[in-house]
């Protein structure tokens, strides 16, 4: 039995989200957050940036969606990584070095780059977003990106449906414009979803992801060159 995808790395480019439709609005959030190496510009794999644009034909013309991030280099990964963990660690003194691991991951990727394990972001395939007005005002969907809550499990509405009921219409919204085009989503976080990698293969039931890791170049938050690791591992 195969135990994880094998990655046939397509070579597709990166593209840079920043303008490229109406109703598609780029804000950087870690970039915003003035963490070291974030991309100033968000970027996604061609296919995946495609299926963005389909699932807003499935949207209601009044909501746009926000984009918060798409590629990630790995020194923003590791840099989220440590600082979601030293916050479960304040939050739950009581916590195990076991049971903070275990909570940090819920939350955040493992930084790795290896084929087995690669995180979804490095890729270009993973896009954390929500949906806004037209003015690119974010709408309510229950919790605050990154909130580290069980009100960001994608379902948590579903079973508290009149704690929200704005909320759960509005995740409902979501996850259907973009599953129907293909995405997968992250049952622990409303605005993650997953197209390509590994962690949509494995979703999907596939053998094979096309996107794999994707190594960078950053200077002054600007994305300098890139390439692709192996193209098939
Ligand atoms: C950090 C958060 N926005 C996120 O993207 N989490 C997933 C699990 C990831 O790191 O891949
Ligand atoms: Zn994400």
């Amino acid at each position: 039995m195969q135990l994880h995808p094998i990655i046939r790395e397509n070579q597709e480019p990166l593209l840079n989200l920043t303008d490229s439709h109406s109703r598609i609005y780029s804000r950087s959030i870690y970039f915003e957050q003035q963490i070291p190496n974030s991309l100033q510009s968000i970027y996604l794999r061609q296919n995946a940036y495609e299926r963005l644009v389909e699932a807003l034909t499935l949207l209601p013309v009044e909501y746009s969606f926000i984009v918060y991030d798409g590629y990630r280099p790995i020194q923003v990964q590791q840099h989220l990584f440590q600082l979601f963990s030293e916050e479960i660690k304040g939050n739950h003194p009581d916590f195990s070095e076991e049971e903070i691991l275990e909570e940090t991951l819920k939350y955040v990727a493992f930084p790795s780059v290896d084929p087995t394990k690669t995180s979804p972001h490095l890729t270009g395939g993973a896009i954390d977003l929500t949906l806004g007005d037209l003015e690119g005002n974010p709408l309510d969907l229950g919790s605050v990106f990154d909130e580290m809550s069980v009100k960001s499990a994608t379902r948590y509405y579903e079973h508290h449906p009149f704690e929200n009921e704005e909320a759960l219409k509005n995740r409902r919204l979501l996850y259907n414009c973009m599953t129907t085009v293909g995405f997968t989503n992250y049952s622990e976080e409303w605005w993650h979803f997953d197209y390509g990698n590994a962690t949509w293969a494995r979703r999907v039931n596939s053998g094979e992801a096309k996107y794999g890791a994707v190594e960078s170049k950053i200077k002054a938050h600007q994305l300098k060159e890139y390439r692709y690791y192996e193209s098939v591992y």
